[in-house]
């Protein structure tokens, strides 16, 4: 309590970027590089700071940011991100008694290794495009929440989509179709099951080897089979397949939250009975963003019975 009124506060850093490099042999796989981008928000018991000026128990947001540093020097073993996150939050939440609860996100700029004449080259990277992020929460007691994540994942197929059947009124205007382009950023969210520090796996198990594979079944959900792809009678229901595939595929995924902005390719038909232009036949196509369907669902795994 501060006075009559409830007060909570919370601090950090964002933004702290860093990069870290593993210098293995060539033979061992080469350098890995990640570069990383940090936010660190700590809930600390320093009421006093808010209300007076006594700051005698904030750990300075320049300490946080600090920390980011000392600790990605003292991983001499390569981590994912995820593991770099609870690192953080175990830092903060145990060597500080003020400090009761930490949220680390980390967002990553995707540096691929490059292929060279067909081999992978032992220390060059070019950036790709989709994201992989993470948000950690820890606690003091050690409980913890693991949400992992792809952002700017842009799909799109030629044919194979359609959207057929939905509400007539007098505001459609929208002709039933089986043949469109279909494009999307995919935006998506999932939680890993470990509630505790002590439930985490130790190696073999690899988050980003996971964010790898959830994409891999995100990607061939959405497409289907390269000959022939596969019908998406909606958004919705391809949506739908894409994360249930991943909950099928992954029981160390315990839900996952998918977004699916339906980025419009327009048929163009310009011209007038008299000069008819352009027709369209599944050819010419304006492509926008704006505005943009938004179509977004959560499937989780239903609680388990205790
Ligand atoms: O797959 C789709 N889902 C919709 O909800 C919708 N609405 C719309 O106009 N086009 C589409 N396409």
């Amino acid at each position: 309590m501060a006075g009559k009124f409830e007060l909570q506060g919370r601090h950090g850093k964002s933004r702290v970027r860093v990069s870290r490099v593993w210098r293995r042999p060539a033979a061992a796989g080469g350098h890995v590089i990640v570069e990383w981008s940090v936010a660190v928000s700590v809930v600390s018991d320093c009421l006093p700071s808010y209300t007076s000026s006594d700051n005698s128990a904030i750990v300075a947001t320049d300490s946080i940011k600090n920390t980011v540093y000392v600790k990605g020097k003292e991983c001499t073993e390569v981590v994912s991100m995820e593991e770099f996150a609870v690192i953080l939050g175990r830092h903060f939440t145990s060597l500080y008694p003020q400090v009761s609860e930490a949220t680390v996100t980390i967002v990553e700029r995707p540096w691929e290794r490059v292929v060279v004449d067909g081999k992978p080259h032992s220390h060059g990277f070019k950036v790709g495009v989709e994201k992989h992020s993470t948000e950690v929460i820890v606690k003091k007691s050690g409980s913890l929440l693991i949400n992992s994540g792809i952002q700017g994942y842009s799909l799109l197929k030629t044919t194979q989509s359609g959207f057929e059947g939905f509400v007539t009124d007098r505001y459609r205007l929208l002709p039933d179709t089986r043949e469109r382009i279909v494009a999307t950023e995919v935006t998506a969210w999932w939680r890993y099951p470990f509630e505790h520090v002590s439930q985490l796996p130790s190696k073999p198990f690899c988050f980003t080897q996971r964010y790898q594979d959830v994409k891999k079944v995100l990607s061939e959900t959405f497409f289907g089979p390269p000959d022939v792809g596969v019908y998406s009678p909606s958004v919705q229901n391809t949506l739908y397949l894409m994360a249930k595939e991943v909950l099928m595929r992954f029981p160390d995924i315990s839900s996952i939250q998918v977004r699916m902005p339906n980025l419009h390719f327009l048929p163009v038909n310009l011209g007038s009975k008299e000069n008819p232009l352009v027709k369209f036949a599944d050819d010419v196509y304006l492509p926008t963003d704006e505005p943009h369907g938004t179509i977004e669902a959560t499937l989780s795994r239903p609680m388990s019975k205790l």
